[in-house]
């Protein structure tokens, strides 16, 4: 059966009458109850999945933001007297400050990336716990919600947590899918899979992190503030509990973490199915059981369930749908330019300016004071033996590393002290010697990731689809658009890079051996579509072992040995020098 997209949306619109106006029915006070619970799950996941699912940054600290709610709501009613209700935005409030507090801290260091977050916001958790259970905040004997007034929309306490938990749910939900649908969730899902190249392309990661790191603190301080309500006697013990961070991750995966619905639906099928194994004779067989199955499912759906559910359903109503004609990759060649492209003009000043460019890793001398000038509109071929620096130097002007000591300009304003996206806003694309595309990302997510995020201010761009498109029409990628990076070979990798560099309308391209590893007939290919780049009004700088495309392309080559400039000149000229055949040539290959 095909269930059309509309039809969809009627019948969740239909659902959510029906549940809203539940409490209203007289529905027994147990089912309220037992719905909320699936709620409560619901919104926790949901915030849990805004920031680890996304960005991949696994946070086991979740019962911390959590915790903090609980306690905020519990301390600010019982003990100081608030309202209950309006405890629920200062227990966000106070979670989101905390979640912003930590990410200031561990989202700085790279160290921290990966199982080291993990433990470290496990430990928040701990820490957290410790203060609230050694201060008046808890004082080690709990706190009890009985005296506090609680609402009674809904008709009864039932009735109005139930309705609280429900609009957190469908709060939270619409968050995540927003989120999701931003700039934001671009930029997350791409730092999920490499948040470097990420930062290159023009994300600005730390702020990201931060912002998504807030958003999911604030959802499970309030899911803590309703929670308070509905146990009515807060511990630290039950609050700052490893299931929370525990079952909020099985749900998440086994709902689908890269899904803005996937948690939720993960969070109602463990509750639902957890709960139907909570007392009677079997009740630790029937769990142990849904554990099996749950391991079962995570094993042959890694993704999750519901982006599997939604690719089914895609394809059905796909199928069902009259084919529309395709829409042409045309796009106004303004629009597709470099924001401040100029054609090539001899004697029209530097672009770039490297003044003593000088890069230490530890004790060892990358670049010695390279001093080097790129002419706005030329081509400029970086060469040298391995290990003379020349991929180095292409990571100090993308801002990649930062500089040990010397300068950088852009258009006769300093770059080198700026952050890699700032970089990439001056006008700066590069591509990398060994693709690094998001995995994760179809190829036109790739580009259009790079469209969005690419040029210069801050102006949205008007139609990055289009622009996407554009780039993988040029680069001959357009019926590879929907497929993941892993199923392209190295020629068509190498040349989405091309396409996502120039998605970005840079002033500067920078390309990092794109030809190393191409047939001759792909090399040939390549060296054209330089060709028509820099006949855009792109300058480029690029790194090449390919001598052929050197002498083919290069207005000028820059010989580089153990991290100096060792000649810059004309290609012929610059590779018969006696000193350039000496270190990098040989006698054989300059003849
Ligand atoms: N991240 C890093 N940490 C430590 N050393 C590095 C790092 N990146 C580069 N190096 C070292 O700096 C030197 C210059 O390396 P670089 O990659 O810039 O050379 P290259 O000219 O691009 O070489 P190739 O032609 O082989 O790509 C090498 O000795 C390399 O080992």
């Amino acid at each position: 059966m095909v269930v059309s997209s509309r039809s969809f949306r009627l019948a969740t619109a239909a659902v959510l009458a029906v549940l809203f106006a539940l409490p209203y029915t007289g529905a027994p006070d147990f089912y309220l109850s037992y719905l909320y619970i699936v709620f409560f799950w619901a919104a926790l996941a949901t915030s849990w999945g805004v920031l680890s699912g996304y960005a991949g940054y696994w946070s086991f600290g979740h019962a911390a933001f959590f915790g903090a709610g609980v306690y905020t709501a519990a301390g600010l009613a019982a003990k100081a007297g608030l309202p209950f209700l309006l405890t629920i935005p200062l227990a966000a409030g106070v979670s989101a400050a905390l979640a912003g507090a930590i990410g200031l801290v561990v989202f700085r260091l790279k160290s921290l990336r990966g199982e080291f977050f993990a433990l470290l916001t496990l430990s928040v958790t701990y820490v957290v716990a410790a203060i609230v259970s050694n201060t008046p905040i808890d004082g080690g004997g709990g706190v009890y919600m009985s005296q506090v007034p609680l609402p009674t929309f809904g008709t009864s306490v039932p009735g109005a947590i139930y309705l609280l938990g429900l609009l957190l749910a469908v709060g939270a939900l619409a968050v995540s899918r927003q989120v999701l649908r931003s700039r934001l969730g671009a930029g997350l899902l791409a730092i999920h899979d490499d948040e470097d190249v990420a930062e290159v392309k023009g994300v600005p990661t730390l702020r990201y992190k931060l912002a998504a790191f807030a958003i999911s603190g604030a959802i499970a301080g309030a899911a803590g503030a309703i929670q308070a309500a509905y146990v009515g006697y807060v511990t630290v013990g039950d609050t700052f509990s490893i299931t929370v961070p525990l079952y909020v991750v099985l749900m998440s995966i086994l709902g689908g973490a890269r899904h803005w619905a996937g948690p939720a639906v993960g969070a109602t099928l463990i509750t639902v199915a957890l709960s139907l194994f909570v007392g009677g004779n079997h009740a630790e067989l029937g769990r142990a059981g849904v554990a099996l199955a749950l391991i079962v499912v995570i094993l042959v759906l890694p993704q999750g369930i519901t982006p599997r559910l939604l690719a089914r359903f895609r394809k059905e109503e796909a199928q069902a749908r009259p084919a529309r004609p395709a829409r042409p990759a045309a796009l106004t060649l303004a629009a597709a330019r470099p924001a401040s492209g100029r054609p090539a003009a001899a004697g029209d000043g530097p672009l770039l300016e490297c003044r003593g460019v000088t890069k230490r890793f530890g004790g060892l001398q990358a670049l010695a004071g390279v001093d080097l000038q790129v002419r706005r509109g030329e081509i400029l071929a970086l060469v040298g033996p391995n290990g003379s620096g020349k991929s180095t130097l292409i990571n100090m002007i993308s801002g990649h590393f930062p500089l040990s000591s010397g300068s950088i300009e852009l258009d006769g304003e300093r770059i080198s002290l700026l952050e890699p996206h700032e970089v990439a806003r001056k006008g700066v694309a590069r591509t990398y010697q060994i693709p690094r595309l998001f995995e994760h990302l179809s190829v036109f997510e790739n580009v259009r990731l790079c469209a969005v995020f690419g040029g210069e201010g801050d102006q949205p761009l008007e139609d990055p689809d289009a622009l996407a498109r554009h780039w993988l029409a040029f680069t001959g990628l357009a019926d590879k658009a929907q497929q993941l990076p892993a199923a392209l070979n190295l020629h068509e990798r190498k040349f989405v890079e091309f396409a996502r560099a120039l998605a970005a309308r840079p002033k500067l391209l920078l390309l990092d051996e794109v030809l190393c590893g191409l047939t001759p007939s792909e090399v040939d290919q390549a060296v054209d579509l330089i060709r028509k780049i820099r006949a855009g009004g792109t300058t480029i700088v690029f790194v090449e072992h390919v001598m052929r495309a050197v002498v083919a392309l290069a207005d000028r080559v820059a010989v580089l040995d153990q991290g100096r400039l060792l000649a810059l000149g004309a290609p012929q000229e610059t590779m018969r020098m006696p000193e350039v055949v000496d270190v990098y040539l040989g006698v054989a290959h300059a003849a």
